[in-house]
Order: structure tokens, then sequence, then C-alpha cells
């Protein structure tokens, strides 16, 4: 515990080294600046400008430390437009091209955050383009949540004095100890284990304040239009656009939403940008599209509620009146395929159950699906859709593609009174088309407002469409990320040799789309693949557990993803009475209070990661028809995105019976 006695002694301290370093300050910077190397003393660096009050178009001082970069301004009021962007472009120009992250990656610049202190007692409103505190909560700057290693925000710092002789650094008031964390990705080279990184604790996830120079490269770069992010599973393209959204919000005032098909995304998404952004959270909205929807209809007076098991029931009861009767079952018998083409063909297109709607059904590209259909076979599609949509109405029950199709329509008759000032929308290849225009409609069609991410490798929905089915034009506008982040070499060397790694091409460029080993960039890890009965599977699992323990993995790292609902179930069932921690997937929301192995299938685990992975995998028999090769493929790509999730450790297992 610190006296009021020792406190006054660094006090004066602090002064003195600010007199030694720039000579005597006024009454107000001196203060601020005492207060903050008295807060900071060992996690953060002073910097200040040699002259004080710093020329227009300059920072006052420069905060650098485990909780990032900040530029500080001591005034008596908020600048204009103009001067504010002067101040952040010099800031960043600062930090450009710094080469010091793990892998050598770079310092993204545009994390360098604007501070202005007010004179005490006065308030401005905060909507996350800067941060503005006062003489009297300076000092709280110093308890930012880190966004990198102590080591490298003392690294920082020197290289930066080294840099702008413009910028003097202030000496620490307490002598910095011996950085004891694990710093970054590549001393993890340094393991002694014979294949996996277990004993190691998580390393800092320092994507927050570092990314690689193609990653970098991108994070500001402007695009006139909708614009996209591929590549393969684990390089990086939602931290990117994570950056991406931060940046945008810092160059304006409107809301953002970050959204995706599946529920559990989204929140740990929104975690991640709290950590790049904290004073901007509030503007941002982090949920999955049908939710949004859903609440943006009940804003409007619509009330939808989606309701899959009633509207499965109405399939069925429609699948009995017209499709099995019917020369449908001659052409495919399994009614799975039928209610795919109605959701993602001709729902998720927005065709309407009229004659009109037919005739555009009959021109329709059917991407993806393998089962050819002549137009007189389309025709009994038709039917059983007239059916469905019949038995639906009558029942006043809604689907997936209904909410977003009335979203739309409202959005068409009047549109956002504020419109969104970007939009990202993550694992874009399992949408559907309609959901594409939703999405597009909620920006104002200003630059830079809509970002599209995906990997066709990784679609595990049936299907496929075009950007310019939707009447978005992206050409110009694509990047692609090749560098693995997420997956030991181990990891990524089985995912490789899997059949769902089997390159797609991408339907926009026409190129192919796959993971390639040598990008990968973390060492080791451990996978196994192995065949067993079903019967032998909790058994498996058990001592798969056992071994991810031992290896001094956390089973609140861990995750069993299965193909089916079906075998989650089964599976927490066992864990419980195992007497192990663990939770579905479907409430896993990347929160500190989500202990337990984490259990659930593949549509649940998309765009997450964990240490370790089980995934025991029942093999399809080999497909004799178009329709089951087609859904074999999808099986396939289920197991090689459940693959990909590991970071550390996989264990595949291939159920046969
Ligand atoms: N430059 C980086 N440095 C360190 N870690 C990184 C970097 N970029 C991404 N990562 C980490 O790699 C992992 C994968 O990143 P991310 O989820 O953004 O990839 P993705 O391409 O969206 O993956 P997927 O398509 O498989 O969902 C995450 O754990 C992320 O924190």
């Amino acid at each position: 515990m610190t006296s009021s006695n020792d406190r006054e002694i660094l006090r004066r301290r602090g002064e003195q080294m600010l007199a030694d370093t720039i000579g005597e300050l006024a009454g107000r910077s001196r203060n601020v600046y005492t207060a903050l190397l008295m807060a900071g003393r060992q996690r953060w660096r002073l910097l200040l400008h040699r002259t004080q009050p710093a020329p227009a178009g300059r920072c006052d001082a420069l905060l650098i430390g485990q909780g990032g970069v900040l530029a500080l301004n001591v005034v008596d009021e908020l600048p204009g437009e103009a001067e504010v962007r002067r101040l952040r472009a010099h800031a960043e120009q600062l930090f450009t091209g710094v080469v010091i992250g793990p892998n050598r990656n770079e310092f993204v610049r545009e994390t360098v955050e604007l501070v202005f202190v007010l004179p005490p007692g006065r308030s401005a409103g905060v909507d996350g383009r800067f941060v503005v505190c006062t003489d009297t909560t300076v000092h709280q700057l110093a308890g930012r949540r880190s966004v990198m290693p102590a080591r490298l925000g003392g690294e920082l710092a020197e290289h930066t004095a080294r840099r702008n002789s413009d910028y003097r650094p202030i000496p620490q008031l307490v002598p910095e100890p011996e950085p004891v964390e694990v710093a970054g990705l590549l001393e993890v080279e340094s393991l002694h284990t014979d294949h996996l990184a277990g004993a190691l604790a998580k390393p800092f996830p320092t994507w927050t304040a570092f990314l690689d120079p193609a990653q970098n490269a991108l994070v500001s770069r402007n695009y006139n239009g909708p614009a996209r992010i591929v590549g393969p599973a684990g390089t990086g393209k939602t931290v990117l656009a994570l950056h991406r959204m931060a940046h945008r919000a810092r160059r304006s005032t409107g809301p953002l939403l970050f959204t995706t098909l599946v529920k559990n995304l989204p929140p740990c998404q929104e975690s991640a940008f709290a950590r790049l952004l904290p004073d901007a959270a509030g503007r941002a909205t982090f949920t999955n599209l049908h939710s949004w929807a859903q609440e943006f209809l009940s804003g409007r007076g619509i009330r939808r509620v989606m309701e899959l098991p009633r509207t499965e029931t109405a399939f069925n009861l429609a699948w009995m009146h017209v499709g099995r009767p019917g020369p449908l079952v001659a052409i495919e018998s399994d009614r799975r395929y039928w209610r795919e083409e109605i959701d993602r063909v001709i729902k998720g297109r927005g065709l309407p159950a009229t004659e009109a709607g037919f005739d555009e059904y009959a021109a329709v590209d059917r991407r993806g699906r393998r089962v050819g259909l002549r137009t007189s076979q389309r025709r009994h599609v038709w039917a059983l859709y007239e059916e469905y949509e019949s038995i639906r109405s009558e029942r006043q029950c809604f689907d997936g593609n209904d909410i977003i199709s009335a979203a739309l329509d409202a959005l068409r008759t009047e549109p956002l009174d504020r419109p969104y000032a970007m939009v990202v929308v993550d694992e874009v290849q399992d949408m559907t088309v309609q959901s594409v225009r939703l999405v597009h409609a909620l920006t104002g069609g200003e630059p830079n407002s809509l970002l599209f991410v995906g990997d066709r490798q990784q679609q595990i929905y049936a299907g496929g469409w075009r950007f310019a089915d939707a009447g978005i034009n992206i050409v110009g506008r694509s990047e692609r990320l090749t560098r693995n982040y997420r997956n030991r070499r181990a990891i990524l060397k089985l995912a490789a040799s899997l059949p769902g790694a089997r390159p797609v091409e991408d339907a926009e460029t026409h190129e192919p789309q796959a993971i390639d080993l040598t990008d990968s960039v973390l060492p080791d890890g451990y996978a196994e693949h192995w065949v067993c009965t079903r019967a032998e599977v909790g058994d498996q699992v058990r001592s798969q557990l056992d071994r991810i323990v031992a290896e001094g993995i956390s089973l609140s790292d861990t995750a069993i993803i299965t193909i089916t609902n079906a075998e989650a179930e089964y599976l927490l069932g066992l864990l419980r009475r195992w007497g192990l921690p663990a939770q579905h997937l479907v409430d896993y929301r990347c929160a500190e209070q989500d202990t337990g192995v984490k259990v659930g299938t593949v549509y649940r685990a998309k765009g997450l990661d964990f240490r370790a992975v089980i995934h025991p995998c029942t093999e399809p028999a080999p497909p004799t028809t178009e329709a089951e090769r087609e859904r074999y493929e999808l099986t396939m790509r289920q197991q090689f995105v459940a693959v990909t999730r590991a970071r550390d450790y996989v264990w595949l297992g291939i159920v046969r019976d």
C-alpha cells in the first residue's frame, strides 16, 4: 500500500523528471503528465512533444504501453473536425511500418487512439471516434485493458523515441520488472514436448495491436463499394474485419453492425471488438441476421417470429400431400433435398409463389445443386413449394426466409432513417441471396460501409450464388488472406488431407480456394486420426479428454464438435455422467463464465476456435446418387470445418459400424 507521504514523494519526483526532460511546464499540463506518470508507473511510457503545447496538428504527448498507444492532447475545448483529422493523421504517421510484433508482424497504426484531456468538470459526448477525459479522470487511462504484452509496449515506446526526436521519453517513476508472460507466437518454437505446446499458457492475442503485412495493408484500404475478404480457414479474415470496423468507427458517427447466420458467433466477436475499441462498443450491434430482422420488424409494428418446428411440420405435410405421391420421389427420394431446394434456391432468392416466380425459377442457375432439373421437373418442385406456402400461410408460421424477406420488403418501402456506417457480414458463404440483399439495404451505399467475409471451402449449407444474383458488384474489391494463424502445423496437415479440403472454385473470380500448408505460422501441434465403432466413441472421447488435461490444456478451451444434434446430446449426457463440466455450444458466448467442455454441432462452431477439438464423425456411406454425393460433400466439409477449429490438439474419430 502507498501512503500519502509516498505518493507526495512520487509526485515530486515525477514533476522533477518532467522538468529535467522538457523544462518547466504550465500548471495543467504538469499535473496531467504527473498523474499519468504516477498511474502508469510500470505499465506505460510517457513521451512528450519537445514543445508544450505541441504545434497545431501535433499531439502533445504519447502514452505507450500494454493498453496500446494513446495520442494525448491537453486542451480547453474539443478541436474542430479538420484539426482532429490532422492530429490523427500525424499520430498514425508516427507509427507507420513499425515491425516489432511476433512473426515480424507490424504494429497497426490505426489502433492509435486520440485522447483529449479537458479541464476538470467539463464533459463531452463520447461516440468512440476519440477518447475524452478531464484532468481529474486522466489517470484512469492507465487502467485500460491490455492489447499487447508489456515487453512489446516497452519496445514500441523505445522504437518511437528513437525514430522521432520530437517526442522525448520521460523516465519511468518505478523501473519495470522483467516481463514474465509468453509474448509472441514464435516463442512456442522453443517447446520441449515432442509434439504439442500443451504445457504453455495461452499466448497473448497479439492481433489486437499487430497484424501481418497482408492484413495490415487492408485495415484502412479505401473501397468505393461493397468489399469482400476471402481466404482459407484461420487466416485472420474476421480479425481483419474487426480492425476495419474499428477504423471506420473512429471516422464516422453512425451505428455499426456485425452480423452472421448463427447466434453464438456475434457475442464472441463483440468481446473481441470491445478489446479493440472499448469506447465505441456502445455504437456497435453484434447479432445474427434473423434476430436483427425480427427486432427491426417488431420496431415497425410487424410481428414475425421464426418458428422452425412448426414450419418443419408444414413442409412434412406438403411432402405427404404433393411430394411423396408425385414424380419428385423418382428424381430423389430424400425429402431433405427438396426442403433445401425450397429454402436455399427458391425462397433464399425471394421467388414468390406465383407464375412470375416460377418463370424466374425455371431460368435460375441452381449453383451447387447436383441433381439437374429440366423445366418440367422444376414444375413439380414448384407444386411442392406452393403447397408448403399454402399450409404455412394458413397456419401463420414463418421460416427464416420469411423473416429476411419481410425485413427486406419493409426496408424497400421505407429505408432506415439512419443507415449503418458499416455492416460486416461474417461467414457469408452460408447466407442466402435475400440475406445479402438485406444487409446491402442497411447501408446508405457510402464507401467502406459494407464488408463481406467468407470462405467457400467452409460452406456447409446447400446451394450457392454469386454476388451479381443479389445485384451487388464486388469486382476489384475482393481481398485474399493466406497465412494461417489458428492451426498448428500438424492440425493443418491433417485438415489438408481430408476429402473436405478439396479446392473449390470462387464463384466470383473462378480461382480455386484451398488451404495451403506452406502458409502455416504455428509449428508443432498434435493431430490424431482414428477409426472406431459407434460403441467405442464414449471411451475414446473420455481418453482424449484425459490426455488433453494431461497436456495442460484446460477443459474450458476444449470443444467436442459433432455433425448432428443427437450426437451432441449423447456426448453431453456422457460428460455429465462422468462429472465433467460441460456446456452446450448453443449457449457459449466466449464469456469468462463459460467454463467446461463445449459440446455442439459444426453449425455452432463455425468461426470459433478452441485449443483442443474432439470430432467424432460418422462416415457417410459412399454416395450412389447425385443427391447423396451433394450431401456427402457437405458432410465432408463439416468435418473439415470441425478439424480447422483446433489450435493445438485435434482428435478426429471416424465412426464406422
Ligand atoms: N496477425 C495475427 N496474429 C496473431 N493471431 C492472429 C492474427 N490474425 C488472426 N489471428 C488469430 O488466428 C485465429 C483465426 O483468426 P480468424 O478467426 O480471424 O480467422 P478466419 O479467417 O476468420 O477463420 P475461419 O474462416 O476459419 O473462421 C484467431 O485465433 C485469431 O485471433
